[in-house]
């Protein structure tokens, strides 16, 4: 199981899931109280494990922006949010980084991985980050084929249902691993990490 946590800002909550095995550390670079600058994202990463995926998030903003942002956070993945076409997806292929789509369940009914020239699908709740589940049980009868994330209001406590039901390829977490809005607790990230690997 492929685990990303999102909205780190810290180098302690960085080495945390590290430590706990997590595959993704997402780094919010649009308007949220989790936001973080490209330069501060530079310098956790830095010394972060190359197997370990570095994911820079946005929210529609221009490809000039992300792609300015990208390369001064030193990222290894791109994901955005919001109502994009296909082509925004090829317009940042000369980056050269795997490229994530996250997009809430209710609009993506019937999608793939892929649809949109993306590497990895994220299935999310309608407001990204704020920590509220969707019924994940409505993907049972046509879950996207290819490597999708499910994400919205998992925490330690309900991410080993929601495989179960929704057996997804990975899952992403930011609320659930927080103490509160934007303050993540380094044990949490690492019982989430545990329980989203256990067989
Ligand atoms: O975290 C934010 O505030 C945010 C703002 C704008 C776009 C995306 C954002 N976060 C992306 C994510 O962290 C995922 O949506 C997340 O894994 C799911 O969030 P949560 O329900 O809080 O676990």
């Amino acid at each position: 199981m492929f685990v990303k946590i999102c909205g780190l800002s810290t180098a302690v909550d960085v080495a945390a899931a590290v430590a706990a095995g997590a595959d993704a550390l997402g780094f919010v670079l649009t308007e949220s109280p989790r936001r973080v600058e490209p330069g501060l994202v530079r310098e956790l990463v830095a010394a972060v494990p190359e197997e370990v995926l570095t994911v820079a998030v946005f929210r529609e903003e221009p490809a000039a922006y992300v792609r300015a942002a990208v390369r001064a956070a030193g990222v290894r993945a791109v994901q955005l949010h919001g109502n994009h076409p296909a082509g925004a997806f090829a317009e940042l292929a000369d980056l050269g980084l795997p490229l994530v789509r996250a997009t809430s369940a209710a609009k993506a009914a019937g999608a793939d991985c892929g649809d949109f020239g993306e590497d990895l699908l994220l299935l999310d709740a309608p407001v990204p980050g704020a920590g509220e589940p969707w019924d994940w049980a409505e993907l049972g009868a046509r879950p996207p084929a290819g490597k999708w994330l499910l994400a919205g209001g998992l925490s330690p406590a309900n991410v080993r249902e929601a495989i179960v039901a929704a057996n997804p390829w990975g899952v992403d977490v930011s609320s659930g691993v927080e103490v509160r809005r934007g303050v993540k607790d380094p044990d949490l990230i690492t019982e989430f990490v545990r329980a989203a690997k256990a067989r």
